[in-house]
């Protein structure tokens, strides 16, 4: 029978209202789970005292304290990316990229600060997805499911286990806003109790669906926005992005991928500072990360980024930020995550890995 997470925010909540349970027993329970090494099948709910005597049988017959496992670990060799396979309950894999960065120091350092922890977690919000970018390895996979609120914070459990997390971006599988519901829920679930994450500290990446950015503005104040724009024209944008739409831009981040000889020249580097100029935005401009031999694309060299970055800031008073990607080695870059059979065979035989754990292989 299908369990829902424990992380199932709504569905916890009416199924204790019907049971009349007084919610506000939930963030307890939250707590505990989260702390729990117990990853098995049996969880034992009595390991959380003091709860009403009808919540146990309700969680025992509905709910998992987790509904995925993680199947997988794979580390970059210089150790600060880490990639998850994590096996969803029914049976699909979706992938999660830990990035230990230190922004205060501008380097990678590969463990946390003395002081606070700093990792990064990149997290999925769908099996695949339907926007179909050609640039994207999730594109190529076609959609399959949305996650459940549960399945997202989840990841945000499995991770918290492997390194402390400070900041969330959802870049991992998937177009977060096409899953709006799921989404919304699991980073008001990520800003309470016990997890407590600023909501400053949470980036959701869109390719730009314009009724959901309005509404998420609404929904969830103060969280950070990214754009994906990669091209200053409909034209190439439609080209390389077919679900490519027109968005209000506000006080956001711009994603940019320099495509060599597709959207990286100097004209377009001026058409995008004419769209941008008088907006109140930041550009980061991103390597472009290779999904396989057969892709039509590749990465812009230093000195176009560099010219491109230069213009921007020069000319058009923008903010341009240059993106160093990290976790290529490990398939693990913003792109790059599309769900291999996780069969050993396969992993070792991809030849870019270079430490794996395996958990349950
Ligand atoms: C995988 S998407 C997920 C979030 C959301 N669907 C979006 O498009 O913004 C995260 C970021 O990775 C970028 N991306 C996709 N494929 C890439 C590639 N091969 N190289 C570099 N960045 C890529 C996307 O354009 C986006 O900016
Ligand atoms: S870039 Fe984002 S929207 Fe486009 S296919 Fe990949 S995950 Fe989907």
């Amino acid at each position: 029978m299908t369990m829902k997470s424990i992380f199932d925010a709504r569905e916890i909540k009416v199924e204790f209202e019907k049971a009349g349970i007084n919610p506000s027993f939930i963030p307890l329970i939250w707590k505990q789970a989260s702390i729990s090494h117990n990853d098995g099948e049996n969880f034992e709910w009595e390991q959380i005292p003091s709860l009403p005597s009808a919540a146990y049988p309700l969680l025992y017959s509905k709910f998992k304290r987790l509904t995925s496992s993680l199947h997988s670990l794979f580390h970059s060799s210089d150790h600060v990316t880490s990639k998850l396979l994590i096996k969803l309950q029914n049976g699909a894999f979706v992938e999660a990229v830990i990035m230990r960065y230190d922004t205060r120091l501008g380097k990678y350092n590969g463990k946390p600060r003395p002081g606070g922890p700093r990792s990064t977690l990149c997290i999925s919000s769908q099996v695949g997805c339907k926007m179909g970018c050609k640039f994207c390895a999730t594109g190529t996979m076609g959609f399959k499911n949305n996650l459940s609120s549960g399945e997202i914070v989840e990841q945000l459990l499995h991770a918290t286990r492997i390194s402390p997390i400070r900041n969330v971006v959802f870049m991992g599988m998937g177009e977060p806003l096409n899953n709006y519901a799921a989404l919304v829920e699991a980073v008001r679930v990520m800003t309470g109790p016990p997890f407590q994450l600023s909501p400053k500290r949470i980036t959701v990446s869109t390719v730009g669906i314009v009724h959901a950015i309005n509404k998420l503005h609404n929904d969830l104040p103060g969280l950070n926005l990214a754009v994906s724009l990669h091209a200053p024209v409909q034209d190439i944008r439609c080209q390389i992005m077919p679900a490519a739409r027109a968005f209000p831009l506000q006080k956001i981040m711009i994603e940019y991928i320099m495509l060599d000889g597709v959207n990286d020249d100097e004209l377009h580097a001026h058409q995008l500072g004419k769209l941008l100029e008088t907006f109140q935005v930041v550009v980061n401009l991103i390597p472009f990360n290779p999904i396989g031999t057969s892709s039509q694309f590749r990465t812009s060299n230093e000195q176009r980024v560099s010219t491109f970055q230069k213009i921007l800031r020069g000319i058009y008073k923008i903010r341009t930020t240059v993106r160093k990607e990290m976790g290529q080695d490990i398939s693990g870059a913003c792109g790059q995550l599309v769900v291999n059979p996780p069969d050993k065979r396969s992993i070792e035989s991809s030849g870019h890995l270079t430490d794996i754990e395996d958990l349950h292989l």
